[in-house]
C-alpha cells in the first residue's frame, strides 16, 4: 500500500480526499496546511482518519509520494525540501516555478534526491500534444483565460476594472506567461504549465478575461510550429468552495495518484 503526503487541504485537497478514501491501494498518511483548523480536522476525520494532521512532514517520515495542492509558497516550504529527501512529488501550483531560479531550484532538488517531480496538467487539456510538438520546434503559443468576475476577486484585476460591474468581457491582462503566472498565483497556473511544457515562460503570450457572459473557467490554446497547429478549448466547470478553480484539477490530481499505484497508467 502506497503512503501519501498531501499537501493542502482546500478545494482541490478536500475533494482529492474524498475521491480516493476508499482505495485500498493507498492511504493519505499526512496531511501537511499552515492551521489546523477545525475544517480541516471534520474533513481527515471524515475522509482520512489514518492522517496526521501537520504543518511540515517530520524528518523521519518518507511517504510514496507527496501531492501538492496548496498554493505557490508550498513548492519552497514543502516541495524542495522533500524532494531533496528522494521523496517524489506531483505539483498542480505550476506558476510557483515562474518565480527567479525557481524552475531550476525544482530540478536540482529532484537530482540531488535522485527523484522525480511531475507538474501536472491541472484544468488544461493537450499538455502531451503540446510537449511533444516542442520537440519538433513551436513557433507560437497563445493562451487566452476567461473566467467569470467573481474568480477574479482579491487580485490585480481590481485595480484595472470594477469586476462587479462589468456588462462585457474585460481583458485584464496582455503579456508573458511568467508575468501572468506571477500576478495571478491562483489563477494563472495554467498558463505556466503551456509555457512549460511549449515556448517557455517568456515567449508564450498569455490573455485574460473577466467576462460575465461566462460561467465556467474556459481556456482557449493556440499552437503553431513544426508539426502543424493546434487549437483547443476547455470549459471547465468551477469547484463550489472555490471558483478560481477547475474541477478537472481535482480530477488530474487524482489521476496522478492512481498512476502511481495502477498496474496500468495513462
Ligand atoms: N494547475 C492548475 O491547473 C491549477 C492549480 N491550482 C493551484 O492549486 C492551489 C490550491 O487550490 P485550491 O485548493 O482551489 O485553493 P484553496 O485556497 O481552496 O486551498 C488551499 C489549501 O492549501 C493550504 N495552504 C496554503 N498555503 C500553504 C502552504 N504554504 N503549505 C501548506 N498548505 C498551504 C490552505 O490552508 P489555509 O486555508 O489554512 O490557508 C488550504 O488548505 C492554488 O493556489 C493554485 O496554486 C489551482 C487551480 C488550477
Ligand atoms: O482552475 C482553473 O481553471 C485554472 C486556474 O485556476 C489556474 O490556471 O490557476
Amino acid at each position: 500500500m502506497k503512503n501519501i503526503a498531501l499537501i493542502g487541504c482546500g478545494a482541490i485537497g478536500s475533494s482529492v480526499l474524498e475521491l480516493l478514501s476508499g482505495d485500498t491501494r493507498l492511504q493519505v498518511g499526512w496531511v501537511l496546511v499552515p492551521e489546523i483548523t477545525p475544517a480541516v480536522r471534520e474533513t481527515a476525520a471524515r475522509l482520512a482518519p489514518q492522517a496526521q494532521l501537520l504543518q511540515a512532514l517530520p524528518g523521519d517520515a518518507v511517504p510514496d509520494l507527496l501531492v501538492e495542492c496548496a498554493g505557490h509558497a508550498a513548492i519552497e516550504e514543502h516541495v524542495l525540501p522533500a524532494l531533496a529527501r528522494g521523496i517524489p512529488a506531483v505539483i498542480a501550483s505550476i506558476g510557483a516555478l515562474s518565480a527567479p531560479g525557481m524552475a531550476e531550484r525544482v530540478q536540482a532538488a529532484a537530482e540531488a534526491g535522485k527523484t522525480q517531480a511531475q507538474l501536472l496538467s491541472g484544468a488544461i487539456g493537450g499538455i502531451d500534444a503540446l510537449a511533444a510538438a516542442r520537440v519538433g520546434g513551436l513557433d507560437t503559443v497563445l493562451y487566452t483565460g476567461r473566467k467569470p468576475p467573481k474568480a477574479w476577486s482579491g487580485t490585480p484585476a481590481e485595480q484595472v476594472c470594477d469586476l462587479d460591474g462589468l456588462t462585457e468581457a474585460f481583458c485584464i491582462f496582455e503579456g508573458s506567461a511568467r508575468e501572468a503566472a506571477q500576478l495571478y498565483p491562483k489563477n494563472a497556473n495554467v498558463a505556466a504549465t503551456l509555457s512549460l511544457a511549449g515556448l517557455g515562460l517568456d515567449k508564450t503570450m498569455v490573455r485574460l478575461f473577466a467576462d460575465p457572459a461566462v460561467q465556467e473557467n474556459v481556456h482557449q490554446v493556440e499552437a503553431r510550429g513544426a508539426f502543424g497547429a493546434m487549437e483547443l478549448t476547455m470549459r471547465g466547470k468551477p469547484l463550489a468552495a472555490n471558483p478560481k478553480t477547475s474541477a478537472l484539477t481535482v480530477y488530474s490530481v487524482v489521476r496522478a495518484v492512481l498512476n502511481n499505484v495502477a498496474p496500468l497508467a495513462i
